[in-house]
């Protein structure tokens, strides 16, 4: 077990470099093991979720390489085998591998996914999908066992009954080797759909609509990798910096951004009062003089992300009047409160809604990440905080921010991991 040791209150300057997109990455990842060639990422975060997945391929016979942020993955030996180890509940994109196996093999033995502690999250309409493109699923031994017919999948309409962006992935995993043409309604529209299906498409997929709230997928005999994929940049882990340039930085350059991206966040941190230059591929942020509270509420993209409500929060420790933040897709993603009010924090649940006032008092204290983005709220707090925070389960931090204990020292934060005796 890690401890993310901060000692906080000193001002940060200069530039940071985002890495790839988490949420891109372990749906990439999976999806790798469709090609009968040699697989090539570049921009690939240096996190734990991607050494867990390198893990799960290497049980399947599937050896990956990493070289900085190039990873090499060679499905062309690959072995069907049940995906039941520990290493499968060690992160929620595990699931990517039921779509995958079940297109390459006819057939996924899975363990149930793990991921953040963030409220309850069913994976009904993944199996409603799977069982649409005409493939048997039940469970055993805390497994899903997910089987098509010896015919394949046939390809056709599935409309989700709300937005999900792990059974929009899934579906395209399933359906793209799947005879015929699958359409998906109500379908997630986060770039890392996007991203996906350019990574597929250029594997030979025909995948048209991603990115809109309709899909269509033309099944294809098979797909062969033949270029690198560059991942997209992550939009969190860009919303993350720059809310620290905003809380703490005396000039703060953020690149590799894509601001499209960030649309509403960005205009939310603008309605907050923070200082920007919005370039094509960067965010500067100036020193912010004053700012004021402002209501969120979260939605899936290109609404406020949910992935960015608890970050933002701890800004809102030092703005006037009071925040208030309701969470749509996670209202029960409120485990960061009591570790934030140890610190100081004036923050607490209010029926469905999270609020925060301007909290003057804020001091390090010992802590505990339960998950990745209570992980940033408490980092952030910590870097704000005068005196030594000490983040325990740090790992939740490390498994989805790339090298970011290296980026925080390089723009003069003082922090450090030590492992837990
Ligand atoms: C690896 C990855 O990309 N993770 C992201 C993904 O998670 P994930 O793909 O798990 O999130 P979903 O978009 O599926 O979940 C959205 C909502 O739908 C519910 N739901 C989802 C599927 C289902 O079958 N049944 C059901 O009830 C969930 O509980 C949640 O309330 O999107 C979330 C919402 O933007 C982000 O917070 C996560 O960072
Ligand atoms: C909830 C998240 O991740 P996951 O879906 O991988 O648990 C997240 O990145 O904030």
């Amino acid at each position: 077990m890690e401890i993310m040791d901060i000692h906080g209150g000193k001002t940060l300057a200069g530039s940071v470099t985002v890495g790839g997109a988490k949420n891109s990455t372990v749906a990439l990842i999976p999806a790798s093991i469709l090609s009968h060639t040699k697989v090539v990422f570049d921009s690939v975060p240096q996190i734990k979720d991607v050494e867990n997945l390198r893990a799960i391929l290497g049980d399947m016979n599937v050896p990956s390489t990493i070289d900085e942020s190039v990873l090499t993955i060679d499905p062309s030996n690959i072995k069907q085998v049940p995906l039941t180890s520990g290493k499968i509940q060690s992160l929620r994109a595990s699931y990517y591998f039921m779509g995958a196996l079940l297109s390459r093999f006819g057939e996924a033995v899975v363990s149930f996914p793990g991921g953040d502690d963030i409220g309850p999250r069913p994976i009904d309409q993944h199996i409603r999908g799977f069982q649409a493109l005409g493939a048997t699923v039940h469970f055993e031994n805390d497994s899903i066992h997910i089987k098509a017919p010896d015919t394949g999948l046939v390809g056709t309409m599935i409309k989700f009954d709300f937005i999900s962006v792990g059974a929009t992935i899934n579906m395209i995993l399933a359906s793209v080797l799947a005879h015929g043409q699958t359409t998906i309604e109500n379908a997630a529209r986060e770039p890392e759909i996007i991203d996906l299906a350019t990574f597929l498409n250029n594997m030979g997929a025909r995948i048209r609509g991603a990115g809109t709230s309709q899909i269509k997928i033309e099944g294809v005999e098979s797909l062969s990798s033949k270029n690198s994929h560059t991942i997209i940049p992550d939009r969190i882990e860009a919303g993350t910096y720059i809310i620290i340039a905003a809380a703490i930085g005396n000039g703060i350059w953020i690149k590799n951004v894509i601001p499209e991206h960030l649309d509403l966040f960005l205009g939310k941190l603008e309605e907050m009062g923070v200082n920007m230059q919005i370039g094509e591929d960067s965010v500067y942020v100036y020193p912010t003089e004053r700012l004021v509270n402002v209501e969120i509420k979260t939605s899936p993209f290109p609404g406020f992300a949910t992935d960015l409500q608890q970050p933002i929060s701890s800004l809102m420790f030092l703005g006037e009047g009071q925040g208030v933040i309701h969470d749509t897709i996670y209202p029960k993603r409120v485990r960061h409160i009591p570790e934030l009010c140890k610190m100081g924090a004036k923050i607490w649940k209010h029926e469905n809604e999270i609020r925060i006032l301007k909290s003057d008092h804020l001091q390090g204290t010992d802590v505990t990440a339960d998950e990745i983005r209570a992980g940033a709220s408490l980092m952030i707090t910590g870097l704000i905080a005068p005196g030594e925070t000490r983040i325990h389960d740090a790992g939740n931090i490390l498994r989805g921010y790339d090298r970011v204990v290296h980026k925080l020292r390089s723009l003069g934060a003082e922090v450090r991991i030590i492992d837990e005796q």
